[in-house]
């Protein structure tokens, strides 16, 4: 059986830096695979390359067996709900302005998900599957504390049911007593809904806590 994400032989260049050089991994349904290394060594290209958010120089990312480096955009627009990503810094990636309710609502508006007798109940439920009192959707990112943000992160990721998470150091923003309780729904989260996860950190520790796998990187390889 085909992994969820195959990834191989990933170049990725920078002018002519080299980023990435050579890099291959699967990642199976439900499984959680760590990827460490030091700051530089190409963890975040590798990520955005696997979420097209950039296109490699040469190399095969394949979801699910659709090869996503040559995707048109259309296509890649359907396959974007199956695949979907928690960023660093919690309040950067959610908008200073809307309500929390309402961004968690945004990625089953874009994907045509939305509707007004199921979409309210399942961000209640999506606020309560991570931890939080739903009553806090009604606020705005800046009234949140720094682990609710994240909460609300990985909430807004989940809403499409993706099979395969992308989390970018999704803890190293955060207060070292934030952390662990982050880390504990990660886990939890892999137990009940079993999604297939890519969590890129540096922290070796809460990877090797959280991961089936870890994978190390130095400079733009991965290490045997
Ligand atoms: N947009 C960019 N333009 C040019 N060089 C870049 C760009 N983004 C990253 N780099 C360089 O590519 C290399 C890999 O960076 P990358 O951010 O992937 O590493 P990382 O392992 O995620 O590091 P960190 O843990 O610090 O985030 C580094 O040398 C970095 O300076």
């Amino acid at each position: 059986m085909n992994a969820l994400l195959q990834v191989r032989d990933l170049v990725v260049r920078y002018g002519a830096r080299r980023a990435v050089d050579g890099v291959s991994f699967d990642v199976a349904a439900g499984e959680t695979v760590g990827l460490v290394g030091p700051s530089g060594c190409g963890k975040s290209t590798t990520a955005a390359a696997v979420l097209r958010l950039l296109r490699p120089a040469a190399g095969s990312v394949r979801f699910d067996g659709t090869e996503l480096t040559t995707l048109g955009a259309s296509a890649l627009r359907a396959l974007r709900p199956r695949f979907q990503t928690v960023f660093q810094d919690p309040y950067a990636a959610l908008s200073p302005r809307r309500r929390v309710r309402d961004q968690i609502a945004e990625p089953l508006r874009i994907h045509g998900l939305w509707s007004r007798a199921d979409g309210p109940p399942r961000v209640a439920e999506l606020l309560d599957r991570v931890g939080l009192d739903p009553a806090l959707g009604e606020r705005l990112p800046h009234e949140l504390s720094g682990g609710q943000a994240q909460r609300v992160g990985i909430a807004r990721a989940l809403a499409t049911r993706p099979e395969l998470l992308v989390l970018d150091e999704p803890t190293s923003a955060l207060d070292p007593s934030v952390r662990a309780g982050i880390l504990n729904l990660l886990m939890d989260l892999q137990d009940t809904l079993g999604v297939g996860t890519l969590f890129i950190s540096h922290d070796r520790a809460a990877v090797r806590h959280v991961c089936d796998r870890v994978l190390t990187m130095r400079e733009g390889r991965l290490t045997a």
